[in-house]
């Protein structure tokens, strides 16, 4: 099983430390949420572990090796990865923008061996894109295309998955699937990472939290431990209600704090 660690990473950039000294470790059957306000360098940090931007300090590494050193193919294998900014649309049909999720493995639109296309066949049932399958991904509303590119990077099947922010586009309905097809993934043995604005959310369905402010990460761990009002209003300026409800800690942000 793979296991993605991060220590003391650090990243500056304008003149000052976009992130700094910040570790982590994400491994099988958790799902790890990112949260901290706006500009406070979650994606930046997701970046750095992922190999994407070389740190100024620290390393990441993935199954011990480091991911800088990690050709792209070898880290698409262990790493499925989807970022915040996405392509808006591309003129081809879902099915092979899901598909795209599986070069990796060698695969290409239109040559799709046996696994890929179960892998993709099982990508669209997860993010219930069944009949959507020839439709031109440009033709999209803008939740389904989310669930287009959150299919990418399930068809990938790889035993880590970062999303950044995949909830963003979605109704309170499909924010709360796809959580929950995050936490069967995670719980299913993979290591999933995402950032989630949503508060409520992360209450709901983390099994563990990474809180950032100002660059640092300045609390981690379970749900139980780390969310209090006192951090919400230090970490994100709000006053909170925190309540126990079905065994499980619910969240109502109430305001400025
Ligand atoms: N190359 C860069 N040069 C200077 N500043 C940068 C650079 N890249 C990012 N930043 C700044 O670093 C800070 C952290 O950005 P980052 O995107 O990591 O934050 P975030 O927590 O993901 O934010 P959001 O929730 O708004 O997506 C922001 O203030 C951003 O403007």
């Amino acid at each position: 099983m793979s296991v993605l660690e991060a220590h003391g990473l650090t990243y500056r950039a304008g003149g000052r430390p976009l992130v700094e000294n910040a570790g982590f470790r994400l491994g099988p059957g958790e799902l790890t949420m990112l949260i901290g306000p706006n500009g406070s360098g979650k994606s930046t940090l997701l970046r750095l572990a992922l190999g994407l931007l070389a740190p100024d300090a620290g390393e990441a590494l993935i199954d011990g090796t480091s991911v800088r050193s990690l050709s792209p193919m070898a880290r698409a294998r262990k790493i499925a990865y989807l970022p915040q900014t996405r392509p808006l649309a591309w003129p081809m049909p879902v099915r092979d923008v899901i598909a795209l999720g599986r070069f990796a493995y060698g695969a290409a639109p239109g040559r799709l061996s046996a696994e890929d296309a179960a892998a993709v066949a099982r990508a669209v049932a997860a993010c219930r894109l069944a009949g959507f399958e020839e439709r031109a991904a440009d033709t999209l509303s803008g939740g389904e295309l989310a669930r287009v590119h959150l299919a990418r990077a399930f068809a990938a099947e790889t035993p880590l998955l970062v999303a950044d922010e995949p909830v963003a586009a979605l109704d309170p309905r499909y924010q709360h699937e796809v959580a929950q097809l995050f936490a069967a993934a995670a719980h299913a043995g993979r290591g999933v990472l995402t950032v989630v604005h949503d508060l409520a959310l992360a209450a709901r369905y983390a099994d563990r939290l990474i809180w950032m402010k100002d660059g640092r990460i300045v609390a981690q761990g379970s749900v139980e431990e780390t969310m209090t009002a006192a951090r919400l209003a230090d970490v994100f300026g709000v006053a909170a209600r925190i309540e126990r409800s079905e065994g499980a800690l619910a969240l109502t942000v109430t305001g400025p704090a």
